[in-house]
């Protein structure tokens, strides 16, 4: 969708803003472009759009080679996000979310309807929001703003140049949460350029990181985590990268352990012998249809006494669980907030089997291998101490 050919940009006081870039952002893909300050991202950014002409290279939209179209077209294709949202003051937010429909000679009853329904997709109610001016607004509420304006026109490709990064971190995380769940419906191609690793980690699809002028390293989140290409890529992402890899690295079926279990609907008793016999000190407690109901120790089972009580009279509610797939930091997340040795892993209400801290490390470790190798997690033989 976007494509850059050994793009160059010198401005005229001789300045090498950016050399030789190749990339490609698919279709329907968010691209972060991170790096220091002053390492050429906006530069690259603002080509997109014509507002900065590059001097070497082209850049091809949709297959159209953008120098050969004209700028006010191109830029009613593409929306654009920057930090200082840069709101009409004297204008209501309806009327700002509409100024795209409206320069494109929209009428303007069908422009704030438009207006009206992209306020809503954003968060903002337009029955509460849509008269009022900006200063009348939030930093987070503005920066919403901005969001809708950008998207009014529908257009096929989205630029966000620090979007987010008037706000303070605990807004900003929301902000970077709503437009992850709007992107999953919009499915715009997106550039979006930060200096913060961890939103670029967050946010991205795949990631840009630049070096002085150039990108140093191409690739998915948990790559550049995992295995940064450059010392200068290990050292921008920070000495935690690990910890950064826990968001984005997925819970899979093949690391997860399988504990005993004991079935909700069965004599205590029962349940009792089969795990004194294992040496299990515990065991999950599951339905027929292997739904977790909870968890219950061997100890409580064995002293039940002599009587058909059924399991299900003696098991706990399970608090630490967690979806297959979601990301490892929130299964250890979940460890350290219920104070558990384990999190039951579920897909819907099926129970999947238990991640312990053990096998986080190893999912982890296997994931970075798999990605060097450029094959599936499950692939990858992985030898701990703990083996030995
Ligand atoms: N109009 C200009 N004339 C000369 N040099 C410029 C101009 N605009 C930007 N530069 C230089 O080009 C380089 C890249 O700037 P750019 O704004 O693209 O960086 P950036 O990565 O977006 O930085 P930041 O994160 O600080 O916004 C910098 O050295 C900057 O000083």
């Amino acid at each position: 969708m976007i494509r850059f050919e050994q793009v160059g940009k010198v401005y005229p006081d001789g300045t090498a803003a950016v050399h030789d870039l190749s990339f490609e952002v698919a279709e329907g893909e968010l691209v972060t472009l991170v790096g220091p300050s002053g390492c050429g991202k906006t530069t690259t950014m603002m080509m997109v759009n014509r507002l900065i002409e590059p001097t070497s290279g082209r850049i091809l939209v949709a297959g159209e080679d953008i120098a050969a179209v004209d700028p006010v077209r191109l830029r009613r294709r593409i929306g654009y996000v920057i930090q200082q949202v840069g709101l009409f003051p004297h204008r209501t937010v309806l009327d700002n979310t509409a100024t795209v429909p409206f320069l494109t000679g929209w009428k303007k009853p069908r422009a704030r309807a438009r207006a009206a329904e992209l306020l809503d997709l954003v968060g903002l109610d337009p029955s509460v929001y849509g008269s009022r001016y900006p200063d009348q607004l939030s930093g987070g509420q503005r920066q919403r703003v901005g969001v809708a304006r950008a998207l009014a026109a529908d257009p096929p490709v989205l630029l966000m140049d620090e979007p987010f990064g008037a706000v303070d971190p605990v807004v900003r995380e929301r902000l970077q949460d709503e437009f992850l769940g709007l992107q999953a419906t919009v499915r715009k191609t997106v550039l979006l350029v930060t200096h913060d690793i961890e939103e670029a980690v967050r946010m991205g699809d795949r990631i840009a990181v630049y070096g002085e002028g150039r990108i140093e390293q191409f690739d998915t989140p948990a790559a550049v985590l995992g295995a940064p290409a450059t010392p200068r890529v290990a050292q921008f992402v920070g000495a935690d990268r690990g910890l950064k890899r826990l968001s984005v690295t997925e819970i899979e079926a093949d690391d997860l352990e399988q504990p005993p279990f004991a079935r909700l609907d069965e004599p205590a008793r029962n349940a009792a012998a089969r795990l004194r016999a294992d040496g299990a000190r515990w065991a999950v407690v599951l339905t027929d249809e292997n739904d977790l109901h909870g968890w219950v120790s061997t100890e409580e089972l064995s002293s039940a006494g002599r009587g058909g009580a059924p399991v299900g009279d003696l098991a706990h509610r399970m608090e630490a669980w967690v979806p297959v797939g979601a990301p490892l930091k929130h299964a250890f997340s979940e460890m350290l907030q219920y104070d558990a040795g384990w999190v039951a892993v579920l897909d819907g209400a099926r129970f999947v089997g238990v991640l312990t801290p053990a096998k986080l490390h190893e999912a982890l470790r296997r994931s970075v291998d798999a990605d060097a190798q450029g094959v599936p997690r499950g692939q990858v033989s992985f030898d701990s101490v703990a083996d030995a």
